[in-house]
C-alpha cells in the first residue's frame, strides 16, 4: 500500500530506514504530542489455497495529537487493515507500532460492536472497567449520547435503530471512555452526509473540553 496516496493532510512521514524497530524505542523517541507512530509495517494474510495476501508493505506514518486524519484509497488497498493493527485488532507481520492510549475503534458494521439490549446500557458498557460510581457513568453517558445527538434514545432497544443510528451509539461508547485516539472504519457506511457532519462536531465538542484540560489532543483516524 502506498501510504502517503492514503493519509490526507500528512505533517510529517517517517522515511523508512528500519523495520525492527522496539517499541519502546518509539515510546521514547515519540514527542508529548504524537499520538500514532507506525514504523516500516508490512501485513500478509496467510491463505490455505492461494498465495499469501500481501496488504501492506513497509508503511510508516506518524499521527500527531488533536487532528483529524482520513485513509482515502481504493477498495481493497488495506484501509481496514491498517486500521485495525493501529487498534491492535491484528499483529503486524513486521514493523512497529505505537498508539496512545486509551484507544477506540468503531467497526465499520455496528452490529459486531452493539452489544447490549439498550442503548444507555451500551454506551456504559465500556465504562465498566473504571468502577466508576452509578452517577459518574450516567452522567458520561448522558453527555456522549447527548453529543452525537441521541438523547432522546437512552432506553430505546438497540435492535430498533437504524444503522446510522447504531454507528452513533458505537461512537458514543467511544467518546464515553474518553480515548484518546479514536479509530472509525467507513464512516460514510451508515452515516448520510448530515450525520457524518453532525458526528465530527460532536466528536469535536466532547474532546475539547478534555484537550483543554489535560493539555492533549485526540487524533482521530477514519477510513472513507
Ligand atoms: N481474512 C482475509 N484473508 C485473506 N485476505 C484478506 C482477508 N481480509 C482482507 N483480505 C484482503 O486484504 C486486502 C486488503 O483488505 P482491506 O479490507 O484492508 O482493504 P480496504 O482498503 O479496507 O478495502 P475497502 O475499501 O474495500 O473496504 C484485500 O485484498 C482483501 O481481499
Amino acid at each position: 500500500m502506498n501510504l502517503p496516496s492514503l493519509i490526507r493532510f500528512p505533517e510529517r512521514l517517517l522515511a523508512p530506514r528500519c523495520s525492527t524497530l522496539p517499541t519502546n524505542t518509539i515510546r521514547s523517541n515519540s514527542v508529548e504530542n504524537v499520538a500514532i507512530v507506525g514504523r516500516n509495517l508490512n501485513f500478509s494474510f496467510t491463505a490455505r489455497q492461494t498465495n499469501d495476501v500481501r496488504v501492506l508493505r513497509d508503511c510508516s506514518l506518524r499521527i500527531p495529537s488533536g487532528q483529524f486524519w482520513m485513509l482515502l484509497g481504493p477498495n481493497g488497498c488495506g484501509k481496514s487493515t491498517l486500521l485495525k493493527i493501529l487498534a491492535g485488532l491484528l499483529a503486524p507481520t513486521s514493523g512497529t507500532v505505537y498508539v496512545n492510549e486509551p484507544k477506540s475503534f468503531v467497526f465499520q458494521n455496528p452490529d459486531h460492536q452493539v452489544v447490549m439490549p439498550t442503548v444507555d446500557a451500551d454506551v456504559a458498557f465500556g465504562l465498566g472497567k473504571f468502577n466508576l460510581p452509578n452517577d459518574e457513568v450516567r452522567s458520561k453517558v448522558q453527555r456522549a449520547l447527548h453529543a452525537v445527538g441521541l438523547s432522546d434514545y437512552m432506553k430505546r432497544s438497540v435492535q430498533t435503530l437504524s444503522g446510522g443510528q447504531k454507528q452513533r451509539v458505537a461512537i458514543a461508547g467511544a467518546l464515553a471512555e474518553a480515548c484518546k485516539v479514536l479509530l472509525l472504519d467507513e464512516l460514510t457506511t451508515f452515516l448520510d452526509e448530515t450525520d457524518q457532519v453532525g458526528v465530527i462536531k460532536a466528536v469535536r465538542t466532547l474532546w475539547t473540553p478534555l484537550q483543554m484540560s489535560q493539555h492533549y489532543g485526540s487524533p482521530i483516524v477514519w477510513k472513507n
